[in-house]
């Protein structure tokens, strides 16, 4: 009965199956061959989550990273934004956990459902009953930042050294949205370049629990644009808001090659 699901159940669902494909190719191919595993995992997860997402919403449209880009789209009202693997790179690398399944759905300027399956964390987060936060964080705990293990932003450090911060090496920008949403990091900051894909569905929870998500100049991050490059985002307690935007702001103020602002 797969047609009376709603949205958000759609993108728990396809993420979560898509997770448990992309472990068994996993375990089946090991890791001698890391770009062939790389590209068969990009590859089974994209045809496994479009062919499910045609059968299951036939008039919507489909934004993918390992799809081609089809700018009907543009005019769509409903517009799934799929990245089949993010951290693609670490998928490929044995013992880490740092990649996901990311499905979110956007309609009419807004995201509205999504999911990010943690398949090797053997978690799903999703629109369906999002996390919940804590209401503080624990007094005198030291801030973390989570950031890219391979690409972090040059600013980041001084961010950090600027809060009395620690900083988190990780993959995948949603493995990162949710260690903030678990509690494990309290900032997810990245600049330099991104797509929507690798933001949309891990925002949208973020969101429904109540995060702080946005530009790193404090504008929304807006999706379905005919160029889906979004290279910059701040995700994070609310509360911590105003003062990493001020933060981010000054880093960048004295560093020309720090965050490029919304444009
Ligand atoms: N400078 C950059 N330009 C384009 N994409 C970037 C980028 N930095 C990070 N990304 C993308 O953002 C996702 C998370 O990156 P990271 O693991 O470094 O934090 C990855 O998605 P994929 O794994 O889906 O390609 C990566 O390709
Ligand atoms: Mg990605």
């Amino acid at each position: 009965m797969s047609s009376i699901r709603n949205d958000h159940e759609v993108a728990r669902d396809l993420a979560t199956e898509a997770g448990q494909q992309l472990l068994r190719l996993r375990a089946r191919h090991g890791f001698e061959e890391p770009e062939v595993l790389r590209t068969l995992g990009d590859r089974t997860s994209h045809e496994f989550l479009f062919s499910a997402l045609g059968r299951l919403r036939p008039s919507d449209a489909v934004l993918s990273e390992e799809g081609a880009d089809d700018s009907a789209r543009l005019s769509a009202e409903r517009v799934w934004i799929i990245d089949p693997l993010d951290g693609t790179r670490e998928y490929s690398e044995s013992g880490r956990t740092d990649w996901a399944v990311h499905v979110a759905l956007w309609e009419r300027e807004e995201l509205v459902a999504g999911a990010v399956a943690l398949p090797a964390q053997g978690s799903v987060l999703s629109t369906v009953d999002p996390p919940w936060l804590p209401e503080e964080r624990p007094s005198g705990q030291r801030l973390r930042i989570t950031s890219s293990r391979t690409r972090p932003p040059e600013f980041v450090q001084r961010m950090a050294t600027q809060l009395g911060a620690e900083v988190i090496p990780m993959g995948s920008a949603g493995a990162k949205i949710c260690a903030v949403l678990l509690g494990m990091a309290d900032i997810y900051v990245h600049a330099g370049g991104q797509y929507e894909w690798d933001s949309a569905a891990p925002v949208v929870v973020a969101q429904a629990a109540g995060l702080h998500a946005s530009r790193v100049d404090g504008t929304k991050l807006a999706y379905n644009r005919a160029d889906p490059s979004l290279p910059d985002i701040l995700v994070c307690r609310p509360e911590l808001s105003s003062t990493l935007l001020a933060s981010i702001r000054d880093v960048a103020d004295r560093d020309s090659t720090g965050p490029h602002t919304a444009g």
